[in-house]
This record gives C-alpha cells, structure tokens and sequence, in this order.
C-alpha cells in the first residue's frame, strides 16, 4: 500500500459520486428512491445530478498518517461552458485551466474573465452528460467534457485541488490554534493582551499623540464585545476540533476495511500537470502552469498503461480509465450503528465548531471595521491599505497565503472561438418566466460601502426588554442526512409551502409566525407616526420594508411549519405596544393572513408565493401586499415584497438572497413615493455587492428627496435626513443562536408558551400544535410522527367538507377586494372580542390535532 494511502482514500470517498457507473448510471447515492421515474427531460436531469460532499479534512494533529500534502498539478484543456440568453447553449471555450500550485486556473489566450476559489465553491457533477458545474455563490459555472475520461481527469484534479486547500487550510489552523497564548490554550481566564491597533492598522505611524484617535478608540474598546469572548470561544474551538478529530480517526479505524487498492490512479491524476489537448507549438503568451504537460495521449498512455500495469495490484489490461476506475471504486461503506452514531456526533461538533466561528469571525469583522473608520476620519488612511478589502486578494508579494494560493478557478473569457452553439441548454428552470436581475445604479458600490461605514459606527438600538426566554429548550437537529434531492423533485411545481417534509428539516415556527416575525422591528411604524414630514416618513416605512428581509440571514438550514388550514396564532407584545393575530385562511393555494393594531400603526398582509425551482436554487414570489396605516396622519401605505431566492438549495452551503424592486405608495397621498432595489449579487461580482438595497424617496414630479442604503442584513443608513443617520440596525443576535435554527431572540419568543397564555389561547392556536412542539423539545422522531398524524387529519377533514359540499370558512378573516379589485384577505375584527368575552375556552373550536 502506498504511503499516501490515507489521504486519497477520502479523496476517493468524495468522488463517490464516480461509482460504478459504466456502462449503465447509477442513480446518485443521496437522492431518495423515487418512485415515479418520469420521462420528462427536466426531471430526468435533476435526478443526475449529485452534489459532490465535502470529504472530511483532515485535522492532523501528529498521529501517524502524515496527510498527503502533495501539491496537486495543473490541468488544461477545452471544456465546453454553458452560456446564457443570448447566445443560449454550449460553447467550447479555450483553454480552461486548473492552475498550478493549488491554483486551479481558467483562461483564455492570457485573458481571464474571472475566477473562483474551486475549495469554497459547491460543486456539482452530471455523470450521464459529463456536466461539471462549480457554484462559489456569486459566481457560476456551468461545464461540460466532451467524453468520459476528460470529465473523470477533471473532476479528480478538482477534487484533489479541493482536498488540497482544505488540508492546508486545516493545517493553518492547527498552527494557529498552537500560536494561542498558553494560558488562553489551558482554558484559562486571563485577560488577553490587549489589542495593538497599530499593528493592526498595518502602520506604525498613528501618532501616538492624537487624542482624538485614542478618545475614540478606548470609547469603541468599551463597547466592543468582551475580548475574552472571543479567546474563549476560540479555545472552545479547540476542544471541539481536538475532539472532531478523535471522532473522525475512530470512523476511519472502522472503515479500515475499505482498504486503498485504487488510489493510485487518483494519485496520479491529481499531481501530474495534465494537458488535456492535442500538443501543439508553445504559445508565447502567460504560461500558468509550470514544470510538465502532458498531452491528453500520453496522460492517458500514462494512466492505462504504465501506471497501471506497473502497479502489482492492478490489472494489466485495462481499457479505459472510466471502467477502470468505476471498477475499483466501491460503493459508500455500509455504515454500522457505531458509525453512524459518530457521524452524528462529528455533525454535531462541527455545529459547535462552526458556531463559535462564526461568532469570532462576527466579533473581528465588527472590531475591523472600527478600527478602519478611526483610520478614515482622522485622514491617515493610505490609499489601498484597508478601504477595499478584497483589493489585496490577489497580491502577489511575500510569501502565499491561504487566501492567496486558495484554488482558484480562473474563466477563459466568454468570446467564443468555436461560434457554435452546439447544444441548447437543456437545463431549465421548471417553469418559465424570467427573473428579475436588479442591476445596481452607477456609483452605488462607494455610496453603499460609505453607509455601510456609517452604520457599523451606529451603537445598537437598546433592543426593546421583553421577558421572554432567551433560549430554546433544545438544540436543532442536525439534518444534512436528509435527502432533499428526491423531495424537491418529487414535488416539482408543487407550493414549498404544501410540500411536507421530514420534521428534521423544519424550524420550530411556523409561516403564521413567521409573518409575525416581520414585526420585530415595528419600532420602526411608532417613530413614523411620530414623524411629522411626509418624505422623512416614508424613509421610516422603508427601513421597516427592508427589516423583514434581515431574518434571513442565519435562517436557511431550515423550513418553517405548513400551518394546516384553520390553524391561528396570536402575539401579544405589550413591550412593543402591538397586538397581532394570523390565521392559515386557504389550502389552495395555501394563504396565511394576519393582522397588527397598536397605537401608532395597523399592519396587514396576506402572505401567498409561487415558487420556482431552477435545479440548484429555488426562488420564492410572493404575491400578496403589505399594508401599513399610521394614524396620526391617515396613511395607508401598500408595497409589493421582492423575490426570495434559496441558492444551493440542495446542499448544506445553502444561503438567501433577496432580489427585485419594492414599491411603496401611500393610498390617501401622493406627495411621495418611495422605490427600493434589492440588488441581485453580480455573477462577475465579488462579495461586496451581496445584500446591498438602495432606495429613494420621490415627490410627486419625481424629484429624489431622499436617498439610502446599506445592507439588508446589517442596516440603512439615510444621509440626506436632517442629521444623516442610520435608520434601522438588526438587534445582535443571541449567545450560541446557530445552535437554536439561527433564530433572533424576538423570534426565541415567538413559540412560547407561558403557563398564564395557555388557557387565554382557542385550541387552534400554534402554540398548542403537538409536532412543532416536539420538535422545539428535541423530540425529532416523535415529531415526524404527530407530524404526519396532523397532516392526515386534515386530509380527512377536507375529504369530509368536499363529501357534504362544503368549503372551510376562515374564522377570523373575511375576503375582501383592494382598491386595485385584487383579493385580500381582511381580518373580521373578532378575534380579540371573543377572547375577552366569552373566551376561546367557551366557544367551538375545530379539531386540528
Ligand atoms: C428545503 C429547506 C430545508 C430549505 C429551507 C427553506 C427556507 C429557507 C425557506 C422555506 C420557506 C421560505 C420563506 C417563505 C416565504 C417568505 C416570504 C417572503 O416575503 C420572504 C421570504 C420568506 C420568509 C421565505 C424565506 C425562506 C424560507 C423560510
């Protein structure tokens, strides 16, 4: 066995999306057996697709397999590469690179058109039509080889790029951890040295006189996180890691019986430098790679013949490298009950570990940013030393970095060589329509990065003191086992929201509760009902707009509840002055419609969405309007919500993304109105642009009387307010919420249930629901079961209403029509009268569960 044996076994494992496949395909391993194997096109391609997994990396920490830290070689060649409208299909572009030196690379004739890094990016392959498609979230690319061997080549040498960058990356860290201070390390608590901002600034010319400077920044040392937070949470780390590691070489001690007979091939496909073309006279242009290139002859002589017979345990006569290959690559272990057990453990350990990660990296950004605005407002800033922090991604001075040498993936330019379009994308959304593409306006970037300045240097609103808990009473469930694939496909233009789905993968609220979320910054609706000028109000309105949006963020990893038709909830916030209720009105098309009154504003809105999945993401339009009366001054403001889109939908780095146009108009005036753009993230682009919304408040001749912007997950900052200031700021979020579905503490609250509450609640009350509560317990499998339970009855109770010609009336919602004629849903006004009086408890409720 080879000395390398270790590390391309897991190489191996991840590319088990190569199992046996030839000549007949398998079905990929992680999507659910369906039953109803359909002939259309569109489905037929979901179903061959796989998302290759992560393979674990290896948290070396002195055992006795040394990881294989070979650097992977370069690879060229042609790919074809899809391309969108207007020149719809595949093309076959020049020179796709995977680089050298853990830099996989893509090129045209010296011209890069962009790149990615192959090690963050998800990437998916299509084994029946030799598809590769690397996804890094604001970038896509969507590829094809032409024939089995060159997709095989490709894949492996991305897998190995891939598995290079993690170990190294893995490596980093281990020394990192071991740089920590020694007392930090043990688990002790002492105080760390404090911050140097001048190293940190990357100067060492802040005069040490500038009171202004040091004024500031002992005032933002104040507020910053407590810096011992962020060591603790770090050693924390540590532990965890230790302890991953220790479970990931007991799963390897088990699966020792898959011993490495085939690593060989890997090997050598993944250190050579491969040319994947017919050899032809050097070009005097950039060479990437370096060292030697194979042609794609001797590459495959190589590999058929000398490697392979040489190699005692192989075959001799081997006739392709896909049958070879597809040949010793076993089907995924067998996995005993131990080694699931410890799965789930290393699942639940890299939660933690993700977690405290997340919560440092929070920490630094924030102390970041502070230090850079100190830097800028006392003019000390060198031109390029922190403003653009991505500007020195690329440099190519000192000694590579992680960053620096991450694999990337550079793109060949899209001019097309070949000008054919040779196939016509037969990959399509499943329905049509197209998509908004919000473009930025000229000059945004500046403006959004200066209100983005603005608004980290903004304290956080006191959040408002409720005395509800600040935790849940169990962890959510890990649920990356869960098999979306066959889900999704198997619901294909059905509603998300009728699709019922393990209760693993939900949240432990529902969409009733969900609406009411959009309500955790209603603070927003007092201080524009407090607000005398129109125009100035309306930018309160916005921010309120925007805020709804911001949950999203840490909420992707699960789904909320279907609310069965008849269910309600009800919130009363006495803290925040405002009362609502929501009632689940519709099953077809499943509608949610809720109400909010307090003193200064009344809130409504009939929540229904269509959906669209795209194969690897899935939008989310919804229909309905949000409506806002102010009573002071007899508003009523209507607007439209903005598409939601879950990218990655299918794999564990799934994340949102709000894109379109919103506006708002105020029904009882027009002396203004007001637009906001939520930027779709620019497939070129970088992470910068990622959640910017602009917006501007017109009169009525369409003059701009106000302008802002910022992120909707970090804030709006309006600069042309009397006192520019920052509008709206999401709360912090809570200790360990990423061990709690990501949930703010407003939405912690949102499913509790108090001993004072519960006899004041009608039965059909969310809170009173069996399932979610299991789940919120921890209780997952009882969940899934009461679940289904619930689910059936309402099954039975529609089969009895249709038997007897019956519709359900919604109780405390009546449909009406807008002044448009649309469809709405307005609540009656009864629900709080029959609270009171009689109360739920004496009156007739249905049985929902
Ligand atoms: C397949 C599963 C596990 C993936 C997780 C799906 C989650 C992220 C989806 C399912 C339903 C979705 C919600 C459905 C409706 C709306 C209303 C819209 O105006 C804002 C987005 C919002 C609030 C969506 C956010 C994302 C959401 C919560």
């Amino acid at each position: 066995m080879d000395s390398h044996g270790s590390s391309l076994n897991r190489s191996q494992s991840l590319a088990s999306g190569l199992e046996k496949t030839s000549p007949t395909w398998h079905k990929p391993s992680h999507s659910r057996s369906s039953s109803t194997v359909s002939s259309r096109h569109s489905r037929q391609m979901i179903k061959d697709w796989e998302v290759i997994d992560d393979f674990p990396v290896e948290m070396h920490s002195g055992g006795d397999n040394p990881p294989d830290m070979t650097t992977p070689g370069i690879c060229e060649g042609y790919l074809l590469k899809r391309r969108k409208w207007p020149l719809k299909g595949w093309h076959k572009v020049r020179n796709e690179k995977l680089g050298s030196c853990a830099t996989a690379k893509i090129n045209k004739i010296g011209r890069v058109q962009g790149s990615l890094d192959v090690s963050l990016s998800v990437m998916s392959i299509n084994k029946k039509s030799n598809r590769i498609d690397l996804d890094a979230g604001d970038i896509l690319y969507h590829m094809k080889a032409k024939n089995h061997e060159l997709f095989y080549i490709w894949v492996t040498k991305l897998q190995a790029h891939r598995f290079f960058k993690k170990n190294e990356a893995a490596h980093l860290h281990g020394g990192l951890v071991q740089t920590l201070p020694h007392s930090a390390a043990a688990g002790q608590t002492n105080p760390p040295p404090p911050l140097c901002v001048q190293s940190s600034a990357g100067g060492s010319d802040l005069p040490a006189a500038n009171t202004a400077v040091n004024h500031k920044v002992s005032a933002w040392l104040r507020q910053s996180h407590d810096p011992d937070a962020c060591v603790q949470e770090l050693n924390r780390c540590h532990l965890d890691l230790s302890e991953l590691n220790r479970l990931i070489q007991r799963l390897q001690a088990l699966e020792v019986g898959q011993a490495f007979t085939n690593g060989d091939l890997q090997r050598i496909i993944s250190i050579q430098n491969l040319s994947l073309e017919k050899p032809k006279k050097p070009k005097s242009g950039k060479m990437w790679g370096h060292s030697r290139t194979l042609s794609r002859v001797e590459a495959l002589g190589m590999l058929s013949s000398s490697h392979l017979h040489s190699s005692s345990h192989l075959g001799a006569s081997v006739p392709s490298i896909p049958d070879y290959v597809y040949s010793q690559l076993s089907p995924p272990p067998a996995t005993s009950p131990e080694g699931k057990k410890i799965q789930q453990d290393i699942c639940a350990m890299s939660l933690r570990v993700l977690a405290s990660l997340k919560m440092v990296h929070e920490t630094l950004s924030q102390e970041r940013q502070k230090l850079q605005e100190v830097w800028d407002s006392n003019n000390i800033h060198q031109s390029n030393a922190l403003a653009e922090p991505a500007a020195g991604r690329h440099s190519s001075n000192g000694p590579p970095s992680v960053a620096d040498s991450a694999a990337e993936y550079f793109d060949a330019s899209d001019d097309i060589l070949c000008g054919s379009s040779s196939e016509v994308s037969e990959e399509s959304g499943l329905s049509d329509g197209s998509t908004t593409n919000s473009e930025p306006e000229e000059g945004h970037a500046s403006a959004t990065r200066k209100y983005r300045a603005s608004i980290s240097r903004t304290p956080n609103s006191v959040v408002p003191k409720s005395r509800g808990r600040r935790t849940l009473p169990a962890h959510c469930p890990d649920n990356s086992h869960v098999g979306l694939m066959a889900i999704l496909y198997n619901n294909i233009g059905k509603d998300l929201a009728r699709v019922s789905m393990p209760a693993a993968l939900n949240e432990p609220v529902n969409l009733l509760q969900r609406l009411c979320e959009e309500l955790e910054y209603s603070e927003l609706l007092d201080t524009a009902n407090s607000t005398t000028d129109p125009y100035q109000r309306m930018v309160y309105i916005a921010a309120f707009a925007i805020s709804g949006y911001s949950t999203a963020t840490f909420r992707n990893r699960y789904k909320p509840f279907n609310p069965v038709l008849g269910e309600t909830y009800e919130c009363v916030r006495e803290d925040r002055g405002f009362r609502f209720i929501s009632e689940q009105v519709c099953h077809h098309p499943p509608i949610s419609a809720c109400h909010a009154d307090s003193d200064s504003f009344t809130f409504w809105q009939d929540q229904r969405w269509k959906n669209k999945f795209w194969g690897k993401s899935l939008e989310i339009l919804p229909t309905g309007m949000v409506n806002v009366t102010l009573p002071r001054y007899g508003d009523h403001y209507e607007w439209n919500k903005v598409v939601t889109c879950i990218h990655n939908v299918l794999s564990q780095q799934r994340y949102l993304e709000h894109y379109g146009e919103v506006t708002i108009r105020n029904l009882k005036s027009n002396v203004c109105t007001c637009k906001i753009t939520f930027v779709k993230s620019r497939y070129w682009g970088s992470d910068t642009n990622k959640n910017e919304v602009q917006g501007t408040v017109l009169d009525q001749s369409g003059s701009v009387i106000h302008r802002f912007g910022g992120l909707w997950h970090e804030g709006i900052f309006c600069d042309t307010l009397p006192t520019p200031k920052c509008v709206w700021k999401p709360n912090p979020q809570p200790k360990d919420y990423l061990l709690y579905y990501g949930f703010s503490t407003f939405a912690m609250e949102l499913n509790e249930l108090t001993p004072d509450l519960r006899p004041l609640l009608p039965l059909t009350d969310s809170r009173l629901r069996p399932d979610q509560r299991m789940l919120e317990e921890g209780k997952v499998e009882e969940a899934d079961l009461k679940k289904d339970e619930i689910e059936g009855i309402q099954r039975e109770r529609r089969k009895e209403l249709g038997k007897k010609g019956e519709e359900h009336a919604p109780r405390f919602f009546k449909k009406a029509k807008d002044s448009c004629g649309r469809d709405v849903w307005l609540a009656n006004g009864t629900y709080w009268k029959l609270r009171e009086n009689p109360g739920f408890a004496h009156t007739e409720n249905i049985k929902l569960w």
